[in-house]
């Protein structure tokens, strides 16, 4: 297993927005985690991620403790997540957006900066060339000058992806990444994570979109008021009372 989450829990005063839950990423394969709205999603990726820290329970990445490890550090190891609106500089370039995610990689520091050493440029180039590579795998080279506030949401989406790929990740957590795009767009993101996948980077996704989890998924978790209520393949979820019942009301359509 890539990632272990063994009993997560977390409180924010009296609400148990996380409730001792277990779960193991498969390196490799696209693992989602669905559940009606507050259920406690987006706090399990910012608690695997390390911007909370949990109330009790553990998170184990490559066999290693990392509970207690701040954002940075997670990230080095190979943690990296977009968010559910996206995080970019709204006034900067695609490419500039881009760039600063294999800042992550380098070590250059302030004297560099100042005086312009040979290790900045070496590393000022290695960032450029990183953007670019990963501008091309998620189709983006052609708007690579634009200013982000003037591309579509779904560009957005994948300038996003973009950002997280440039650090170099093993583990990319995608909270949400079809939200606000057509379905024309849901099947090209689709095909994007699948892409992603196939080139040896885990997914972890959130998404309410049920034809996207249904298609893409290779396991999933089912998250209800914080608790974990079924863990399966999606036709094990498909079919599965608990999950029909609670997360969806009572109709199975809202799976299909
Ligand atoms: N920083 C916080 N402080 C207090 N309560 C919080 C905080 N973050 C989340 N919560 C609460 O925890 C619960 C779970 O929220 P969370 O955003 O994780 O759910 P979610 O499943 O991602 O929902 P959605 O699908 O709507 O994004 C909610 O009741 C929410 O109000």
């Amino acid at each position: 297993m890539l990632l272990e989450i063994q009993k997560l829990t977390k409180r924010f005063g009296g609400l148990v927005a996380v409730n001792d839950v277990s779960f193991s990423v498969e390196k490799g394969k696209v693992n989602a985690i669905i559940g009606p709205n507050g259920a406690g999603k987006t706090t399990f990726f910012n608690l695997i991620s390390g911007f909370y820290k949990p109330t009790s329970g553990q998170i184990i990445f490559k066999g290693q403790d990392i509970t207690r490890l701040p954002v940075n550090q997670r990230a080095k190891l190979g943690i990296a997540r977009t968010f559910q609106t996206t995080h970019l500089f709204e006034q900067s370039t695609v490419f500039d957006n881009v760039m600063v995610g294999h800042r992550l990689r380098t070590s250059s520091n302030l004297f560099d900066a100042v005086f312009r050493t040979k290790r900045l440029k070496r590393e000022e180039a290695e960032c450029k060339e990183k953007a670019m590579e990963v501008l091309e795998f998620v189709g983006l080279t052609d708007v690579a000058d634009k200013i982000v506030a003037n591309i579509s949401q779904e560009q957005k989406k994948r300038a996003a992806f973009a950002l997280a790929l440039a650090t170099e990740p093993e583990i990319v957590l995608l909270d949400e990444p079809a939200a606000g795009v057509n379905p024309d767009e849901t099947e090209g993101l689709e095909q994007l994570i699948v892409k992603i996948v196939d080139h040896g980077i885990t997914v972890c996704l959130i998404e309410h979109k049920m034809s996207m989890i249904m298609k893409i998924a290779h396991k999933i978790m089912v998250l209800n008021y914080g608790g974990k209520i079924a863990e399966g393949t999606p036709e094990e979820i498909q079919n599965n009372e608990t999950v029909i019942k609670a997360y969806l009301g009572g109709s199975a359509d809202c799976l299909n």
